[in-house]
Formats: C-alpha cells, structure tokens, sequence
C-alpha cells in the first residue's frame, strides 16, 4: 500500500468525519435555558431540569426531589407560565432568551467569517449541550471553545454548565479539545459595553434620574460563605462600571434580584432597595441588569413590571429598565475580543 493511501484509511477510520490533519475549530455560546414554549406542561419540565441541578439546590435529593415534585413544581409552574407568556415574542413564537441567544450566535459567525462554527446551546432545556457537542464532533470539529454567557463566575451557573460538558465528553471516545472561556466581569470590552449601552440609553429617556441601580441575580448567601465568588465579582463590576461612568456624575448604587425560597440571599435586594428609594425621596430611577447577556424573564417581567409597580407603589415617579447587552454591536465585538484572547 503507498503512503498516501494508507494516510487516507487512517483518516477514514479516525472517525466519522473527522480528520487527522486539518483541526476545526468551533465556538459554542452557552446560556441558562428557557422552556420550550409558555404551556404549564413545558415550563414544568423545564423547572424540574433546572431545579434538580444538584449545582443550584445543593439540597439532599431525599429531602429535596419529594418538596420539588409535590410542593414547587405544581405551584410555581403554571404562575411562571403567566409570567412566560407575558414577555414571550409572539411573533417569533420564541422566547426573548431563545432569540436574543440565536442572534447573538449568528451575529458572531458573521463577524468572524468561515474559519470557525459558531453555534449555542442551553443549560437547560433546548438545543442541549449534549446534542450540540454531538452534531459539532459529527461535523468534524476537534477543539470547542465554549462560553458561558455569565460575565460573573457562579457555581450555580458557570460551574454546572462545565459539569454538562464534561458529563457529555465522558460517553465520547474521540473528544473535543475543550477551551474554556474565563469569566469577563473585568474585561475593559465589558465594561466598555457596558458604559455605552447607559450613555446610549440616557439619550432617549424623558427624566434625570436620581440613581442607576445595577440589579444582579441573586444567590444563596451560603454558597458565598461556602466559597463562590459570584458576589466579589458582581461588586467588581459594579465599582469598575461606576468608575467608568463617573463623568456622568450619576448615583450608581448595587442590589441582587430574584430571591427564591426561605434562605437569606445576597443582599441588598432590589425590591426593598427601590422602595426605599422612593421614600426616601430619589424619585426616579434607571435600573440595568450587567449580569444577564440577554433579556429574559427577570428583566422583561420582574424588573420591568413587578419591580416597576414596587417602586411607583411606594412613591417612585420616573422608572426605566436599561436592556441588556443582547445583540448589540458593543456586545458581539466585546465577545469575539474575549474568545480572541
Ligand atoms: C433556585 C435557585 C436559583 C439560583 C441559585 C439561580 C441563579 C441564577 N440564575 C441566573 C439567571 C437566570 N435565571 C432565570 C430564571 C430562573 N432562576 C431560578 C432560580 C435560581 N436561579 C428560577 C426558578 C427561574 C425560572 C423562572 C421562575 O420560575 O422564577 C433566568 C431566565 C430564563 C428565561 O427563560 O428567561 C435567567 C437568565 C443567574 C445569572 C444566576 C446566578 C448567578
Ligand atoms: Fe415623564
Ligand atoms: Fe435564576
């Protein structure tokens, strides 16, 4: 047999598709989830995935999976399917997580042109991790840089979306070089983003307002104690964003959002923040959620209406919600200068 053809056969059995020589490359974005449509049915199933991740309720299954099934998922699940279905995008039958995430996707392969796939999964639900791991090592791709779209680091969040990959790369024989994407709290591209979304925004709004308040998802103030360093890394991009706004003179101030259960999370939570505001007299008042890559039911619903209502309620005058960075120009540059590196 001559060398060539023997060079072909060892590239046919490497595997389907994949090929000694030629290393493809493929990014893959990866973010929380969302269920696959507003029915109870769907956003059940979708708040079992999430709410059995051992990574989000450290709970022991013993003692948690029985409260899940019999207490939380019965009554949450058809009060956050009215809450899916007042944001949800009608028109594109999608959910705004869903389809900011696929634009951000298909902006980021246009920009960075056909040396590399870029494509999305979800933590949580639909297009899975596993599958698109699957599809891309089918297709031949032999490193994957992956990114968590979570600018903060989280146990809860970023950690468990490695325990997926690593979890799928287990059943493989021939698996990717994986290449993790750090954490981007502190990233000038960030932080820059950030800033020219506030300024943009202050552009079109009717009012002076009296504070910006950064508002992040929140999270059991145990796992800090126990080690996450979510909290450093929400503040550090709180004090870098404040520094980079402070021609603006605003009051920028910091919260966490989105409490869930009896425990105490990380405070100060931004329902009683905006309260207080109100009566204290800082009637109007911006708020931006840096945290969140996209805009999403705790933006959309809970800081654009519940929190919304808190704060007129007890006062508030003038109350704006800054969207996230989704598909914004700022956003997919910033994104491919912290793949780059
Ligand atoms: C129960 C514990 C939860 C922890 C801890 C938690 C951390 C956490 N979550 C996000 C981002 C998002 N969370 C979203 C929805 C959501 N979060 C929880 C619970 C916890 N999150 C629940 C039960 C839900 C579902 C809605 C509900 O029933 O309240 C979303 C929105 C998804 C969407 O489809 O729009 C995002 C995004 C972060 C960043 C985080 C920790 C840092
Ligand atoms: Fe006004
Ligand atoms: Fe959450």
């Amino acid at each position: 047999m001559h060398n060539t053809d023997r060079m072909d056969e060892i590239k046919k059995m490497s595997n389907k598709g994949k090929t000694i020589s030629n290393a493809k490359k493929a990014i893959l974005l990866i973010n929380l989830g969302t269920p696959d449509s507003y029915q109870v049915k769907d956003v059940r199933k979708y708040l079992k995935e999430f709410l059995s991740d051992r990574r989000v309720i450290e709970a022991s299954s013993f003692i948690w999976q029985p409260i899940l099934r019999l207490f939380i998922l019965p009554f949450r699940s058809p009060k956050t399917a009215k809450l899916y279905e007042s944001i949800w995008f009608q028109d594109k039958q999608l959910s705004p997580l869903m389809y900011y995430t696929q634009a951000q996707a298909r902006k980021l392969a246009d920009k960075l042109g056909n040396e590399v796939i870029v494509d999305f999964a979800m933590r949580y639900g639909e297009p899975s991790i596993k599958a698109k791991i699957e599809a891309l090592s089918v297709q031949g791709v032999t490193e994957i840089t992956i990114v968590p779209l979570y600018p903060q680091y989280s146990a809860t969040t970023t950690a468990s979306v490695y325990d997926e990959v690593f979890r799928v790369l287990q059943t493989m024989r021939y698996q990717p070089n994986i290449v993790g994407v750090a954490p981007y709290y502190q990233h000038p591209a960030y932080i820059k983003a950030l800033k020219q979304s506030v300024l943009s925004y202050l552009e079109t709004i009717d009012f002076t307002p009296d504070v910006l308040l950064l508002s992040f998802h929140g999270i059991p103030l145990e796992c800090v104690q126990k080690g996450d360093p979510y909290q450093a890394h929400c503040l550090q991009t709180f004090e870098l964003l404040k520094s980079a706004l402070s021609e603006t003179k605003l009051d920028i101030q910091v919260s966490f959002q989105s409490r869930f259960g009896p425990k105490e999370w990380l405070k100060p939570y931004t329902t009683e923040v905006l309260a207080n505001l109100a009566k204290k007299g800082k009637k109007n008042v911006l708020v931006m959620a840096p945290g969140f890559a996209a805009d999403c039911l705790e933006t959309l619903e809970e800081l654009k209406e519940t929190e919304r209502e808190t704060f007129l309620n007890a006062g508030g005058q003038h109350y704006a919600v800054i969207p996230c960075l989704n598909d914004r120009d700022e956003h997919i540059e910033m994104l491919k200068t912290i793949i780059g590196e």
